[in-house]
């Protein structure tokens, strides 16, 4: 008999009951429309005015049509990834994209910080690779996620041992900016050393950036040594393998700056992510991709197996090809005056 745990729906959608508002909506529609038949009607006796807010308030109702249309069917989606874990067998390998573009305006603390928050994902790491493409064909970039792969070592198992929610190192330590009391000695004092690490780490990179060359442009680094960022040959370098395949271990980590010549077009992010499907077919070609900036991090260590369960859940694989995780804006303004956050579209209008 089938296993009902291994047959359980992967993800539920949840129509929400919203009648209530569908109903003041038809109410202000109808206002509307009896404003626009008024204006239409007493059309001849005014001038060029009524003309002028009939065409403005024409392209209101057009535009207030298409936002309540976004809202009439509202869903959720419930998924569980629990169920997705317990079919760990099945579990497809998942190729995660970063894209930089220039050392300076993105500094690479940030991408190492992207990037460390990807390895360390709760999924079996011998299912992950994470790919950087660097357009900025810089050393210090390459230079940083050396560094960094070096401390994912001690990161992602700290990580995962102490199911660490937020696992952007920087993030994680502005958030709880004091060792946690109410926690065990053991964790405080993994917590101190951490910090003390990652503190290593930053400064690493904040003294190479000061440098005119991260480092020698020797070994490793040669391929650095007289180019252009806008002239030179592809660079692809394996940072990190995780040879044995080890499953609470660090994914692979690979950088690639592809090939740049003047009067190429090189298609901006477009290009970066052609070179990153291409760079990773030769390589691990994983039948799922993740793709983050380099500004960004994963801020819920679930996410792969979140996306997962709808990817894989869907009973026709035509239904779904796509998932977007709701992004959040860290250090914005208080109560998010301008609405930057799109909290409208991420929480009330879920399609
Ligand atoms: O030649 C380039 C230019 C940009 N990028 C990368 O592309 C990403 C997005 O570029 P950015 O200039 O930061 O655009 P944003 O407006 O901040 O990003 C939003 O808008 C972009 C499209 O305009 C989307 O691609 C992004 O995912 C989305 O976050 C960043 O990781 C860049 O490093 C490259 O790899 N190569
Ligand atoms: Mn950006």
């Amino acid at each position: 008999m089938a296993n009902p745990a291994l047959s359980a729906p992967l993800y539920d959608r949840i129509s929400r009951r919203n009648n209530i508002p569908r109903a003041i909506e038809l109410i202000i529609l109808c206002l509307i429309f009896s404003l626009l038949i008024y204006r239409l009607l007493s059309l001849k006796d005014h001038g060029f005015t009524w003309v002028l807010a009939l065409l403005c308030e024409s392209w209101f109702t057009f535009t207030w049509g298409l936002i309540i249309s976004t809202k009439w069917n509202q869903v959720e989606y419930m998924t569980y990834p629990k169920r997705l874990l317990q079919r760990k067998l099945e579990l497809p390998p998942v190729d995660m994209f970063v894209t930089t573009a220039d050392p300076v305006l993105e500094p690479p603390i940030l991408t190492v910080n992207t990037v460390l928050s990807l390895l360390a994902v709760d999924y079996p790491a011998d299912k992950l690779a994470c790919y950087v493409s660097d357009d900025g064909a810089s050393p210090l970039t390459f230079y940083s996620l050396v560094e960094a792969s070096k401390f994912a070592k001690i990161w992602v198992p700290f990580c995962k041992k102490y199911n660490v929610q937020i696992r952007a190192p920087f993030r994680f330590f502005s958030v709880e900016s004091t060792s946690p009391q109410d926690v065990s000695l053991e964790f405080q004092q993994e917590w101190k050393r951490m910090k003390g690490e990652y503190e290593k780490l930053s400064q690493k990179i904040e003294d190479a950036s000061r440098r005119s060359q991260p480092c020698e442009l020797t070994g490793d680094f040669a391929d650095f040594s007289n180019i252009q960022r806008n002239n030179h040959p592809t660079i692809i370098k394996v940072i990190w393998e995780n040879k044995e395949g080890v499953s609470n271990g660090v994914p692979h980590v690979i950088y690639i700056s592809r090939e740049k010549r003047p009067k190429q077009p090189h298609h901006f992010k477009a290009g970066a992510m052609n070179t990153l499907t291409r760079v990773s077919g030769m390589i691990t070609n994983a039948p799922f991709m993740l793709n983050l900036d380099c500004d960004m991090y994963v801020n819920n260590p679930q996410i792969v197996v979140h996306a997962m369960s709808l990817l894989l859940g869907v009973t026709n694989e035509r239904d779904c090809a796509f998932v977007q995780s709701p992004q959040i804006f860290y250090d914005g303004l208080k109560d998010d005056p301008f609405g930057n956050q799109l909290v409208v579209l991420y929480e009330v209008s879920q399609l």
